[in-house]
């Protein structure tokens, strides 16, 4: 029996551990703090749970313009304490749950910190050690193949470091009992907007310093248009082109220091100037596992580090730092371990959204980064000339695809609208098994419906492709 063990209890690891279960492996997962990892505990499930409280605040506030009334519709709030120990609730159920369902498929699960701790490099066999919270051995494990899932950590700014009362990371707020009379979000990248987006509809005065033009640099600049625009208007600062060099408490909050002299003041500061990969205290310098410069381990597509029998997976390499890659990464490092068939991940084809108000949703080429007379037609439909989001005067947002033009085939998709990261499947789809516009024109979508304007853009667009 093939003997595997995974350092990590994320996506990346506990996907891996099912699969390998799955494929008859011995399976051993090691977790320092819990399982469903960072994900499940501090990243994306709480801050996607608090984005959802958030959002309905201001759905009941916003309902007012729709004609409701009886209450005071405008001015309801969020306990904040009430929210908070929801979430935190809503974690620890969740991380027991992806336990109980390891469990049941037979993996095993050890609580420590594990390292690997081969003697010689270039054997067949690996050794991993786990230790306790005094840093002793507990445990020497062999296995035929390790996986590393250890994922990143926030990203420390020094002079700017965290007290986990006013300078706060994206891991502290969930033990806030009261609002922040005025939160400074420090970076505008996908963590920063969300919680920038997220305070400001909880009804926190937000300002966001960005040290780009435009916030969220990584994405379609007109989303990062609507979306400034949006947070602006309903009364978000944004302090742009500022670069944050230290953070100060003072009697009654903070001051974030800005590099240009400039100085903005709040109750509270949330750091999200980006992460790190947790590969300290691994020994994978002793062992061969070639780091990339900025500390990530070097993987291939099917997640092989440089060493042969070890894998890596998930935050840890830096290749997209999303649950969903870190799932696939992790499953297809076992897949190719245990001998199975296995196609190397496929990066062009992945969607992923920005949590935000609207929701920023991408999937395939986008504009960015496409080169210079790239044979591609693009078709950018407002929402605000969609029946349903009339109806729900839904105003801000809109669907764009990227069609070959010669072919027709669809290569990518841009959606902005409130629950833009369910309606951008169809375009997912269509990316990554080759549909053309004229499949997407001829699919019949409901109306009146958000996803009538995926179909409209197929129809829009069918009319530019390429028929000589
Ligand atoms: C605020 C925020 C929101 C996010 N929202 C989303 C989202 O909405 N959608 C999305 O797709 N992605 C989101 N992400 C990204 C997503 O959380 C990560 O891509 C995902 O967690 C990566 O999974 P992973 O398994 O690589 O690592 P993690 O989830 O970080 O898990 C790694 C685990 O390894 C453990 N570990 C570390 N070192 C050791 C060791 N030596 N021994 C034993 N255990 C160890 C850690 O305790 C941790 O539990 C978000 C990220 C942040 C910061
Ligand atoms: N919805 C999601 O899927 C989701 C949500 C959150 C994070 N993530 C992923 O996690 C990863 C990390 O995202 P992130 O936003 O935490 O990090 P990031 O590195 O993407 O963004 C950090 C931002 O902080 C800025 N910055 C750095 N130092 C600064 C300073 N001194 N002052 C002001 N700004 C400064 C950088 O210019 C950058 O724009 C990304 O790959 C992201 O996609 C995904």
């Amino acid at each position: 029996m093939t003997r595997i063990v995974i350092i990590g209890g994320g996506p990346a690891g506990y996907e891996a551990a099912l699969v390998a279960a799955e494929l008859g492996a011995q399976v051993t997962i090691v977790e320092r703090d819990g399982m469903g990892g960072a994900s499940v505990l501090s990243d994306c499930v709480p801050s996607k749970a608090f984005i959802a409280a958030a959002g309905t605040m201001t759905t009941v506030r916003d309902s007012v313009r729709l004609g409701l009334q009886g209450t005071e519709l405008s001015a309801v709030g969020l306990d904040f304490a009430h929210v908070n120990g929801r979430i935190r609730g809503l974690a620890v159920a969740q991380s027991a749950d992806v336990h109980a369902r390891l469990e049941n498929e037979g993996v095993e699960i050890v609580s420590g910190r594990a390292r690997l701790s081969d003697v010689i490099q270039g054997l067949i066999e690996h050794t991993v050690e786990v230790l306790d919270a005094d840093g002793a051995v507990t445990r020497t494990i062999v296995a035929d193949a390790v996986l590393i899932a250890t994922g990143a950590d926030p990203r420390v700014l020094p002079g700017a470091e965290p007290d986990g009362e006013r300078i706060l990371t994206w891991r502290d707020v969930y033990d806030l009992e009261e609002p922040p009379e005025h939160l400074v979000v420090v970076g505008s990248g996908v963590t920063g907007a969300e919680f920038a987006s997220g305070y400001l509809e909880a009804g926190v005065p937000v300002t966001l310093v960005s040290s780009r033009d435009q916030v969220l640099p990584g994405e379609d600049s007109d989303a990062a248009e609507v979306l400034e625009e949006v947070f602006q208007s309903r009364g978000g600062r944004i302090a742009e082109r500022s670069r944050a060099a230290a953070v100060r408490r003072t009697e009654k909050g903070v001051v974030v220091e800005l590099t240009d002299g400039r100085t903005v003041e709040g109750s509270h500061a949330l750091m999200t100037v980006g992460t790190v990969p947790n590969t300290g205290g691994l020994n994978l310098e002793a062992v061969g596992v070639a780091l990339s410069p900025s500390g990530h381990v070097v993987v291939d597509r099917v997640s092989r580090t440089s060493v042969p029998g070890v894998y890596a997976a998930g935050d840890v390499t830096g290749v997209f730092q999303l649950a969903s890659v870190a799932a696939m990464q992790g499953r297809i490092a076992m897949w190719h371990a245990l001998g199975e068939a296995v196609a190397p991940i496929r990066l062009k084809t992945v969607s992923a959204n920005v949590f935000t108000h609207p929701e920023i949703a991408t999937v395939g080429v986008q504009q960015k980064t496409m080169p210079e007379g790239e044979d591609v037609d693009v078709v950018r439909l407002p929402l605000a000339t969609n029946a349903r989001a009339k109806m729900s005067d839904l105003r801000d947002g809109f669907v764009k695809i990227f069609a070959r033009r010669s072919t027709g085939v669809v290569v990518g998709g841009v959606v902005v609208a409130p629950g833009a990261s369910e309606l951008i499947l169809p375009i997912a789809l269509a990316v990554t098994k080759g549909l053309t516009v004229a499949d997407l024109a001829q699919t019949f979508s409901i109306y009146p419906s958000l996803s009538g304007s995926i179909t409209e853009a197929g129809r829009r667009l069918m009319g530019t492709v390429d028929r000589s």
